[in-house]
């Protein structure tokens, strides 16, 4: 029988089965060990191991979640109240059996705490880890000495450097939980621990133990900071994991638990942790998105999807079907020609098979795609998504038909990734029922997804989109209408800054290395021969800046009211599209390649192009190429948050961490730019202004030289700026 001793205090202390106090950590909504938790858990501790009819403690989370680990917000703050390393180890050292009871998950110092206790038991659907690394710390609370001391150095020293989450049955088999139950952990726990009782506990306090070690643990050690200095794009964190893991090899247990606080604390100010737990509540705010007209979740209401369609199948239309079939809705694909839907079909389904076998998706997945060339079948679907061509008279011919052909209530979605989502939906009867859905490629992997709503899209519109981005794990981002909304129209200063730095003196090489060592896994030429220069050509072409439809007035080198690269469209007309035709801003060792190489016919070119536009040559080093590449982008951003296109600074920090692999401990790059100091990208924005007055992108934007008069204030109050601004208007 159970006996309930405490009301509901935060470390909640009940009775079970006679002898057993069960200590519930409560603190919604993920049970974090803030202070009042911490210093409630030190009470009920106490209690529970004073109290002589108590013989055995099952540690557990109400609600059925364990624990999510320390309280994020508290790393901004002094820290105070009971330590987490004390409690932890005041549970290691009681003279009664202590069980976790694991439901749910049991994160950061949730582990660590579980890790404190004798046992382990855990539901079989809960899950696992030490995040702290994606936060830019590491497990701090004895997790960095106690991991590596239970179970293989190898798998310590992976969970701790990357953050990996696992699942009960892999931790069971790493020997992380001793048990694991489809039934009610709790319940087992409690049997369990009654079982337990009187039996010798010194072996199960994991800080007696050694750390076990593969036989050349020097060399393994070396090899396993050359892999991290490798991948970890510049972050600190997962090398000061490293040393905190390597600490639990060579020390004591003590100097060990010493080492990793020192390492803690450095991390703790650290400009990386800050960009890294800003980003963490970035991405959390952005599910709570906003309209300028106030429709928020909490008035609007997403329509329920049974089936949907996805019209062109090229490579962004397969990806979404994909996506859509993984998040569990049937998908009518349909192309225009019999040839293109054959292709189409026959590599949907080759990556719905690879899938399958990945994810052991049921058979019934594969079976979720229907192939037409039909319009007609699309009156069955609640949703379509439109992925043709960049070409906006396809995209209002295909819309024109899907108004007379869809239910009356479809949402009709298009993919576009710059034209005006407004003007697509002039030529539909349902304006307010079209939105932009823009995927970024490969659509079946990418996360982001940006949510475009035009002056007349509904909020039910919008709520529909964001909750299929939930329903497809990726994160949504709510945006305005505008060429290349948020994220391309930002990217285009950043490309066209990369052009102008070759014409006046850099090579690829140099920009791409130092995009690289910023933390982009790849420099923006490389990234351009991946994705094929001829993309963005099509893209000038359709908006007038080159090719046949050439707006006149411009000259070789101003085009469309400023500078203008043609050096992109050259090397298209020469055919050299990138990887695909083995020659790009790079050479690549046959059509279709991977390796880029020094391109001696671009580099050649580039001094022939010099000379014959009389530009005179100088030295481009490593501040102004990230100066030049970055700051524009960023007072794009400030552009879009003045016109509201982006409700924050955040929505802009995450697109540009999920869809353009920005460093993610940089924060983004809003976040960066308050890192970096707002006077300082003014000063340096109106530097190059001044130099390159034929660049109008480069004049700081009001917004910014706003924030700078008002003495640069903190990220998160910037939106009182822009509402200030606009009611001036
Ligand atoms: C999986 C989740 C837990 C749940 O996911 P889901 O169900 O989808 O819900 P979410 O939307 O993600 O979250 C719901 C809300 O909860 C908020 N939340 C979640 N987790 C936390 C958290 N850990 N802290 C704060 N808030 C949290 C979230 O923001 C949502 O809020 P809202 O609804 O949007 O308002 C998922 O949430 C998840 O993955 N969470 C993060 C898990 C995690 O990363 N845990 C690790 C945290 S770090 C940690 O545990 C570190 C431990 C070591 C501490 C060491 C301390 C010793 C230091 C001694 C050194 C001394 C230095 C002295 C310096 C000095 O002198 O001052």
């Amino acid at each position: 029988m159970t006996q309930t001793l405490a009301a509901a205090t935060m470390a909640a202390y009940r009775r079970a089965a006679g002898c057993i106090a069960v200590i519930t950590l409560t603190n919604p909504p993920v049970n974090t060990l803030s202070y009042l938790l911490r210093e409630s858990f030190y009470e009920t501790f106490r209690r529970a191991n004073a109290d002589a009819e108590v013989k055995a403690i099952v540690i557990c989370g109400a609600d059925g979640k364990f624990c999510g680990g320390a309280d994020i917000k508290e790393f901004a703050g002094k820290f105070s109240g009971p330590s987490l390393v004390a409690l932890i180890d005041d549970v290691e050292q009681s003279k009664k059996p202590v069980v976790a009871a694991i439901e749910g998950m049991a994160l950061g110092g949730g582990l660590e705490l579980a890790l404190g206790c004798h046992y382990r038991i855990a539901h079989t659907k809960a899950q696992v880890g030490f995040p702290e690394v994606t936060l830019g710390l590491l497990p701090a609370a004895g997790g960095s000495q106690r991991l590596p001391r239970l179970i293989t150095l190898t798998s310590a020293l992976e969970l701790i450097t990357t953050g990996r989450r696992i699942s009960a049955p892999e931790a069971l088999k790493l020997g992380i939980v001793d048990k694991v139950t489809d039934k009610n952990a709790l319940d087992m726990a409690i049997d369990f621990a009654r079982d337990i009782i009187g039996k010798p506990l010194e072996s199960r306090r994991l800080s007696l133990r050694t750390t076990p070690c593969p036989p050349d643990v020097e060399s393994f050690l070396d090899e396993a900071l050359a892999s991290i200095r490798k991948h970890s794009r510049g972050a600190i964190a997962p090398l000061a994991c490293l040393q905190a893991v390597r600490a639990s090899v060579y020390s004591t247990f003590d100097e060990g638990l010493k080492k990793e606080q020192e390492l803690f604390k450095m991390l703790l100010t650290s400009g990386q942790a800050r960009a890294l737990q800003y980003s963490f509540f970035a991405q959390r705010a952005t599910k709570k998105w906003s309209m300028p007209s106030g429709a928020t979740w909490k008035n609007t209401s997403a329509r329920p999807l049974r089936k949907a369609a996805v019209i062109g199948l090229g490579t962004m239309g397969r990806g979404i079907t994909v996506a859509l079939i993984k998040a569990g809705i049937p998908v009518i694909a349909v192309e225009m020609g019999l040839k293109q839907l054959e292709a189409g079909k026959t590599v949907i389904m080759s990556m719905l098979e690879k899938e399958f076998k990945k994810k052991q998706l049921t058979k019934a997945y594969r079976e979720m795609a229907a192939f037409t060339l039909d319009l007609a079948k699309l009156q069955e679907v609640d949703l379509v998504v439109e992925a043709v061509f960049e070409n906006m008279s396809l995209k209002k011919q295909i819309f024109q038909q899907l108004s007379s052909l869809c239910s009356a209530d479809a949402i009709l979605c298009t993919n576009t990734s710059t034209l005006d989502i407004d003007e697509i939906a002039s030529v539909t009867t349902t304006p307010h029922l079209v939105v932009g859905m823009h995927f970024f490629a490969p659509a079946h992997v990418m996360k982001l997804l940006e949510v475009i709503y035009g002056p007349r899209t509904s909020p039910t519109a919008v709520a529909t989109a964001m909750q299929l981005a939930q329903q497809m794990e990726k994160v949504g981002v709510v945006v305005g209408n505008c060429n290349g909304f948020v994220g391309n129209r930002m990217f285009k200063l950043y490309a066209e800054q990369a052009y102008f730095l070759l014409e006046e003196g850099a090579i690829p090489e140099q920009v791409d290395q130092v995009l690289e060592d910023f933390g982009f896994p790849m420099g923006i030429f490389k990234v351009s021969d991946l994705s094929g220069l001829d993309i963005e050509w099509k893209i000038r072409q359709e908006q007038g800046l080159t090719g046949p439809k050439q707006i006149p007035g411009g000259s070789f080198r101003h085009r469309a009211g400023g500078r203008y690269s043609p050096l992109l469209d050259i090397l298209c007309e020469r055919g050299y599209l990138g990887q695909k035709t083995g020659q790009g801003w790079y050479l690549y060792e046959k059509p279709g390649g991977r390796v880029p190489t020094f391109n001696l016919w671009l580099h050649k070119f580039l001094e022939e192009y010099r000379e014959l536009h009389g530009i005179q040559k100088h030295y481009v080093g490593q501040d102004e190429i990230l100066e030049r590449c970055l700051y524009p982008l960023i007072n794009m951003g400030f552009h879009i948050l003045e016109e509201r296109i982006a409700a924050s600074p955040e929505d802009i920090d995450i697109i540009y961490v999920f869809g353009y692999s920005w460093p993610r401990h940089w924060g983004g790059p809003m976040f960066y730019a308050s890192m970096v100091g707002l006077p300082r990208v003014l000063d340096k924005l109106n530097y190059y202004h001044e130099i390159h007055p034929d660049i109008p992108t480069l004049e700081p934007s009001s917004l910014l030289k706003k924030l700078v008069a008002n003495g640069s204030p903190p990220i998160g109050t910037w939106g009182a700026f822009i509402k200030e601004h606009n009611s001036k208007l």
